[in-house]
């Protein structure tokens, strides 16, 4: 399972590398983790991954498999793209992971399903997972959200399959309406809608894993893992403890198997 946050732009230099320190330790303790059940990962804002790599290093997390992603990223190797940061960069600091498509990003900065495919296919190339967002707009009925994520999903990896490009890829189901809201979707939408997109995943080229992002936190997993590879989350896991208690979901869960 792959089970991690991205920290969006909630925290500043000094409570990211408060929060890592804290989420590090856990990490690197935690039998979930030692065990190699769970890969837990955090995707801090550009500045501080660097920090965020070297804290990893220093606590024991990144031996024991925690990984650092980015928030974005540009679909361009180098050049003139001001305000952008390139695979290949992100790469030599030891990014494993990129987000792609976030909701957030579509909605305020004009990502497009053609952006987010070359972007896909950047981070492919570099040997970064993408982790790619996608989510149906407004809540309703399962069927049509799966079919509308499907659609989201062939449309962001085309380009990839194109240029003949394989590797891991993260599908990151997020349904739009369950961001930033006081509860997650509900459970049998989660389910139903992240089989559906694991179950076509897995016809592509990729070695592809779904996870559950949107007001997730403690009380989810166990409800939802039969459908899913991990979970994605955001504001439900700023009190540390709470990133704590989901591996232990984790670990129960991989324990009754
Ligand atoms: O967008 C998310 C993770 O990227 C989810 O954020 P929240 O859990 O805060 O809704």
């Amino acid at each position: 399972m792959l089970i991690g946050s991205s920290l969006k732009m909630y925290f500043g230099r000094a409570r990211t590398l408060e929060w890592t320190r804290a989420v590090a330790a856990i990490c690197a303790e935690h039998p979930a983790v030692r065990r190699g059940l769970v890969e837990p990962f955090v995707i801090p804002t550009f500045p501080s991954i660097p920090d965020v790599v070297t804290v990893l290093q220093e606590t024991g997390a990144a031996d024991a498999g925690m990984l650092v992603g980015a928030q974005d990223l540009h679909w361009e190797d180098a050049g003139a793209f001001t305000g952008e940061v390139s695979a290949p960069e992100l790469a030599e600091h030891g990014v494993a992971l990129a987000e792609i498509g976030h909701a957030e990003r579509r909605r305020m900065f004009g990502e497009t399903d053609a952006t987010v495919a070359r972007k896909v296919a950047a981070a492919l190339r570099h040997g970064i997972a993408p982790v790619l967002c996608i989510g149906e707009e407004a809540a309703g009925d399962h069927r049509a959200a799966a079919a509308a994520c499907i659609a989201q999903l062939d449309a962001s990896v085309a380009l990839a399959v194109r240029e003949g490009l394989t590797g891991r890829l993260v599908v990151a189901y997020e349904p739009v309406w369950a961001i930033g809201a006081p509860e997650p979707a509900g459970e049998e939408h989660i389910r139903a809608v992240a089989g559906a997109l694991r179950a076509h995943a897995a016809a592509g080229p990729f070695d592809a894993q779904v996870i559950y992002g949107g007001s997730a936190g403690p009380g989810l997993l166990p409800r939802i893992a039969d459908s899913v590879d991990g979970m994605f989350l955001g504001r439900f896991a700023h009190d540390p403890a709470a990133f704590g208690a989901i591996l232990d979901e984790a670990l129960a869960l991989e324990e009754d198997r």
